[in-house]
């Protein structure tokens, strides 16, 4: 069980006992250069094994936008979209060159000097989604109890309230709001997902990345999940894949196309 969380949540338990890192994140800050900026990347290339999976990607995001990443299947997309958040780090057989600057809390951050420490909290701050929802064993509750206990040690009232926020933020509060200790397992694909998304928002992320949000979903729910996405750009940067040209033309503020993991 604690092995799933590790894998799915931004968790804190691995370095509690560790000595605590000498610079925190904003420490590792340098003064923004404009105000809008969500994030530099210069000279990004990422190599599983010797093979470059991105390749020399230099880009230039905006905070509170939809960044839609696309191309052909295997040209890098998920591999960029894991770069934001530093979750490649998380395969052996990859190295990173380049350099990603992040608005984090208003100061552009380079996320490449963070250490393996201070990962955890890089990655509450920038929250993921995966393309096909990953579900915590247990009821719909513990998917968002469990994290913000184990990553913020948030437990009892403020926790209550939490669930109910990212719930209803999610467009979910209404459909389980009476059936919160049903098995998560039992709601539907679309409600699974919407359900990942809440767990995300739960960690009060500043930066989402969404991982092709509706592979999978029939079109009325890829609908819904559309309008919601729309809606969390208020509040939150957006960085995203699609594969398809007609979700990227109604959600995009800005586009992406990768060809073998280059910009184009
Ligand atoms: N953990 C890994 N180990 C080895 N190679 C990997 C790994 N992850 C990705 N790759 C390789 O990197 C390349 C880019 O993969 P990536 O998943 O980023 O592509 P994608 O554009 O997101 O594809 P899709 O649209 O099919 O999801 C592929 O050749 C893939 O095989």
């Amino acid at each position: 069980m604690q092995t799933v969380i590790n894998k799915l949540i931004p968790s804190k338990l691995s370095s509690a006992n560790s000595v605590k890192p000498k610079k925190s994140i904003i420490s590792l800050a340098v003064p923004r250069s404009a105000s809008d900026t969500l994030a530099n990347v210069s000279n990004l290339s990422i190599y599983f094994d010797e093979v470059a999976a991105v390749n020399n990607v230099n880009l230039a995001l905006k905070t509170n936008q939809i960044h839609v990443l696309c191309g052909a299947s295997g040209s890098g997309k998920t591999t960029l979209l894991r770069a934001f958040n530093r979750l490649n780090d998380e395969f052996d057989n990859c190295h990173t060159q380049g350099e990603i600057a992040l608005d984090i809390r208003g100061e552009l951050v380079s996320i490449n000097d963070l250490t393996a420490k201070q990962l955890p909290k890089l990655r509450r701050r920038v929250g993921m989604v995966f393309q096909h929802p990953m579900l915590l064993p247990g009821t719909i509750a513990d998917n968002l109890l469990l994290p913000l206990n184990v990553s913020c040690n948030i437990k009892g009232s403020e926790a209550q309230q939490r669930l109910e926020k990212s719930l209803k933020q999610a467009a979910l509060w209404d459909e389980v709001k009476a059936r919160l200790n049903a098995p998560a397992a039992s709601l539907s694909g679309g409600q699974q997902q919407r359900l990942c998304l809440a767990r995300t928002l739960a960690l009060e992320p500043e930066i989402l990345l969404l991982d092709e949000p509706t592979a999978s979903l029939d079109p009325a729910t890829t609908e819904e999940i559309e309008q919601l996405i729309l809606q969390l750009k208020r509040d939150y940067s957006i960085i995203m894949v699609s594969h398809s040209k007609q979700q990227t033309q109604r959600l995009a503020d800005s586009i992406s196309y990768l060809e073998h993991g280059r910009l184009v």
